[in-house]
């Protein structure tokens, strides 16, 4: 199937030439930040940041989850029955302390959060996963002709542990044969584009089954364009 695009519009919503500046441009700043640790990959852009978030943000954020949590979507045409199994909620933005948080994480990177998704909590029981997949966009999926002009292609995901399981729950990467085990307030970010700005399909990833006790992350998607469904700017 066909992205239903001409080569010229697509351009618009997913440009490998500015994709890649874009790479190099967080990962410049991520590289010289103090806190952020690289993950030496070479064929992924990829970096953690410890306690990014304190033990009190960590614990709120767990209580928005747990008051608000709904079973997670996979995309509209694109479900698989077991692939998803979180349950997720999509934080209420008007709130000082979500603005704040989400702001931190676009500070982070360098990017304007009016080009991101809201942030997403989810919430991982035992026996619950997320498995393999790519968060960027599959530009020959249907899906992809409404995506491209909400937003475009997403980039960098960052995301945020907000505890540690007792048992699983990683965040595995099978391409790159490594997985990181979830740390209370640790960010983890990459980049979804390869260095020549094209998916990269290296950064195929899961959240691995929870064995034993509870999985809470936040999750943060930026996109190539201004996000249309941001409701509060
Ligand atoms: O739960 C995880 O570790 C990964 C979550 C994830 O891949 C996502 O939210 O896109
Ligand atoms: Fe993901």
């Amino acid at each position: 199937m066909t992205s239903q695009l001409s080569k010229q519009e697509n351009l618009k919503y997913a440009n490998p030439k500015k994709l890649a500046e874009l790479g190099r441009s967080v990962a410049d700043r991520l590289n010289v930040h103090p806190q952020v640790q690289w993950l030496e990959s070479p064929h992924v852009q990829f970096f953690v940041h410890q306690n990014f978030l304190s033990d009190s943000d960590c614990a709120m954020l767990i209580d928005m989850i747990e008051a608000n949590s709904q079973p997670s979507n996979l995309y509209k045409g694109t479900e698989r029955e077991g692939y998803r199994t979180s349950d997720s909620c999509n934080v209420d933005i008007a709130d000082p302390d979500i603005r704040r948080i989400d702001d931190s994480i676009c500070d982070l990177m360098g990017l304007p959060n009016t080009h991101s998704e809201i942030l997403q909590g989810q919430r991982y029981k035992a026996g619950q996963e997320f498995k393999d997949h790519h968060d960027f966009f599959h530009e020959s999926e249907p899906y992809w002709k409404f995506e491209a002009t909400n937003g475009g292609q997403r980039t960098w995901t960052a995301m945020v542990y907000l505890n540690e399981p007792e048992e699983g729950g990683a965040t595995a990467f099978p391409q790159l044969e490594y997985q990181v085990e979830p740390r209370k307030g640790m960010l983890l970010t990459w980049n979804n584009m390869g260095l020549d700005g094209r998916p990269n399909l290296n950064t195929l990833h899961a959240g691995t089954p929870v064995i034993k006790g509870t999985k809470y992350i936040i999750t943060k998607w930026f996109r190539f364009n201004r996000w249309k469904g941001r409701w509060f700017d």
